[in-house]
Formats: C-alpha cells, sequence, structure tokens
C-alpha cells in the first residue's frame, strides 16, 4: 500500500504546504551536474565519474536562480533531506509538468533507512528552463517488508 503525501511529509525537510500532495511530496530541484568522465560498474563496488555544477555564471545570467538546459543527460540534486523510515521503500516520479514538456526524472529504490539528499537521473529530451527549488518531482513510499535497513555508501549523504 502507498502511504499518504502527510505521512511522506513527516519524514522530509523542509517542505511547505504546498509540496504535499494527497500520495507523496513534491521533491524540489537544488543542483544539477553534469558528469565528465566515466563512472565505473563493477562486480565488487563501483565509481561515480566526475562531475560539475552547472556554473554560476550560467545562472546568473538574464534570469537569476533559473537552470537553462539544452538537451541532454544531468544528475538532479533534490533540495529536501529524506528519511526512508522502517516498513517502507521510496520511489520518485517525475511531476507531469515537466514529463509534459518532454523531460523525464528517473528513479533506483530509496531504501528503509536511507537518510540524505539523494539524486536522480535528469533526461532533457528538449530545451527546457527550471528555477532552482521549483517542483519536479514527486517522492512516494510503499510498505515494504525487510530484515536490514540501508547502511551504504551514500548513507547520509549531502547532510550539512
Ligand atoms: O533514485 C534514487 C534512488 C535512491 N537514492 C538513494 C537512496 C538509496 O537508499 C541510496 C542507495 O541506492 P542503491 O542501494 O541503489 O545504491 P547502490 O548503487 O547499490 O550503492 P550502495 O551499495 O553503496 O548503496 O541512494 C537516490 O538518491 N536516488
Amino acid at each position: 500500500m502507498f502511504r499518504s503525501g502527510a505521512f511522506v511529509a513527516e519524514h522530509i525537510s523542509p517542505t511547505t504546504d504546498d509540496q504535499i500532495q494527497p500520495n507523496g511530496v513534491d521533491l524540489t530541484l537544488d543542483v544539477v551536474f553534469e558528469q565528465l568522465e566515466p563512472g565505473r560498474i563493477g562486480r565488487d563496488g563501483k565509481q561515480v565519474g566526475d562531475r560539475i555544477a552547472r556554473p554560476l555564471e550560467e545562472l546568473e545570467e538574464a534570469d537569476p536562480d533559473t537552470y537553462y538546459l539544452p538537451k541532454g543527460a544531468y544528475v538532479a540534486r533534490y533540495g529536501e533531506r529524506i528519511h526512508i523510515p522502517d516498513g517502507h521503500i521510496g520511489l520518485v516520479y517525475p511531476r507531469s509538468s515537466l514529463m509534459r514538456n518532454s523531460c523525464m526524472l528517473n528513479t533506483a529504490v530509496w531504501d528503509a533507512g536511507y537518510e540524505g539528499r539523494g539524486e536522480g537521473l535528469l533526461q532533457v529530451h528538449h530545451d527546457i528552463e527550471i528555477a532552482r527549488g521549483a517542483r519536479i518531482a514527486q517522492l512516494v513510499f510503499a510498505e515494504a517488508n525487510h530484515e536490514d535497513v540501508y547502511d551504504g555508501s551514500y548513507q547520509r549523504e549531502n547532510l550539512e
């Protein structure tokens, strides 16, 4: 069963009322990264390739705090601190307005016990402007059985 947006909001911070949806909580765009170097997925381990944040100069041109994204693939970091409570997994879907603008956000599994400010693959199939802090995605929680809780390399990522 999927949980209500009000329940999800108890585990996401900060949130404003307009982020709380019937079935989930909207996540905002914080930073957009471009990958520069190949990563590696090995049999025992992995490496995330070097990346850079979209340069601030571009953000400050014309319309401050807006990303102008040409067609391509980016990694988006969400603005909220997310905790996946015991007994649940999280899934992220694109905000439909993003998808209707020919862009897509992909999700992997958000494990029970994870805490951090996570990331998603932002596919831009047509140039788009996205304001920093704009709502781009929706996080939902589904109830799930598990024996262990998340203890991987991304635990507590991007927390101050
Ligand atoms: O779209 C997603 C999905 C998950 N996560 C977070 C939550 C999840 O719990 C964590 C780790 O995901 P996963 O277990 O898939 O990572 P991995 O590649 O297997 O690495 P590790 O074994 O170090 O966890 O990343 C994201 O930031 N974005």
